[in-house]
């Protein structure tokens, strides 16, 4: 059994089931694939690049886990195929599959092409469908299964910068609730986790310094998400702990998208605001 530092949840919950999570070379995806290994479950690591997922799968061995290398992309039909039959010859089985590969740049609607639209429509929508078909087809109809997609605080709020991702991860929202619907029958759940702004390497791609994206996080809890903020929903909704939960959206943001109309927080206490400048909110 894998050995977990600070095991949030029971080291059986995911014992004989195996997991694939896309983009689990960095970021939340890495998080969610050494929890779920740490929860018993045999991973199956998918992304562009081999040698992040290979870090992310030496550190699952290190510590007891099993874990499978399948290189692709979610745009690309073949080395989804490929990854499909890969695990069926591996493991045999796939029992959850989490999506949560993804990105965009960050650009005004009135700058983005038709064809820069198109390209984050295809990342993060179709690219998202296409592994949940292949997944399906491949083991999920026969036995059934979860998953669960990680979209963004999309479909409650505008986000200015992010029309193409937002399109798409609201698309994702909707596409999950529909097929949580007509594939109930089959025993397969399907749910979204929309993180906030969560601390990642990733935000270091955008043109902002970590203090200026502590000042445009509006979490009410006074810091940025973690991984492992995310992760942890990730986990409840694909194990048997959400067994009853499907088509829900589940919004891990810190009261993000809450909407202040009328912030007065700084009027009240001027001094515990401060800190949300300083984001030195508790964990
Ligand atoms: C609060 C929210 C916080 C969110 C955080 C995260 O998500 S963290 C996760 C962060 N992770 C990431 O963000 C992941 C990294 N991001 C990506 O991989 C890309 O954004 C991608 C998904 C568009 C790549 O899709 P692809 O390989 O299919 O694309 P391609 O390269 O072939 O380009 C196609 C067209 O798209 C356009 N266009 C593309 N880039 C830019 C740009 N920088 N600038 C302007 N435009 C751009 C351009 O029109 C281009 O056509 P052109 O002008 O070349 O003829
Ligand atoms: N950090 C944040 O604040 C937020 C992030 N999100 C979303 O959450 C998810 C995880 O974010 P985070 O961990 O921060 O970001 P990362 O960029 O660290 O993780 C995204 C991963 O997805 C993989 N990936 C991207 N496109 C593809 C593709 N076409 N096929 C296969 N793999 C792909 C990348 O690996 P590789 O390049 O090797 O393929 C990368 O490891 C993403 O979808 C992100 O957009 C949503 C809201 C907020």
């Amino acid at each position: 059994m894998i050995s977990q530092t600070h095991p949030r949840y029971a080291p059986d919950l995911m014992a004989g089931q195996v997991a694939l999570v896309t983009g689990s070379g960095s970021g939340m995806g890495r998080a969610t694939a050494l929890e779920m290994a740490g929860c018993g479950a045999r991973l199956a690591l998918f992304a562009r690049r081999s040698e992040p997922l290979e870090e992310t799968a030496e550190m699952i061995r290190a510590r007891g886990g099993d874990a499978f290398v399948v290189p692709g992309d979610t745009r690309d039909e073949d080395t989804i195929e490929a990854a499909m039959l890969k695990i069926k010859d591996h493991y045999g089985q796939l029992d959850v599959l989490v999506n949560n590969a993804g990105g965009q740049y960050i650009a005004a609607a009135r700058d983005i092409t038709n064809k820069g639209f198109e390209a984050v429509i295809r990342n993060n929508l179709i690219g998202s469908w296409q592994m949940t078909r292949a997944a399906a087809d491949h083991f999920m109809f026969e036995r059934g299964g979860s998953v669960v997609f990680v979209t963004a605080i999309s479909a409650r709020t505008a986000l200015t910068g992010f029309t193409h991702t937002v399109a798409a991860r609201a698309g994702v929202t909707g596409m999950m609730k529909t097929l949580a619907a007509e594939w109930g029958e089959y025993g397969i759940r399907l749910n979204c986790v929309a993180p906030g702004t969560i601390k990642t390497d990733a935000l270091g791609r955008y043109p902002i310094t970590s203090e200026q994206w502590q000042m445009l996080n509006r979490s009410v809890l006074n810091r940025m998400g973690t991984a492992e903020d995310i992760s942890g929903m990730i986990i409840y909704l694909a194990s048997r702990l959400g067994g009853f939960i499907t088509g829900e959206d589940v919004y891990v943001d810190g009261g993000e998208t809450l909407h202040l109309g009328h912030d007065a927080r700084d009027m009240i206490n001027p001094e515990l605001f401060e800190q949300r400048k300083r984001g030195d909110g508790k964990e």
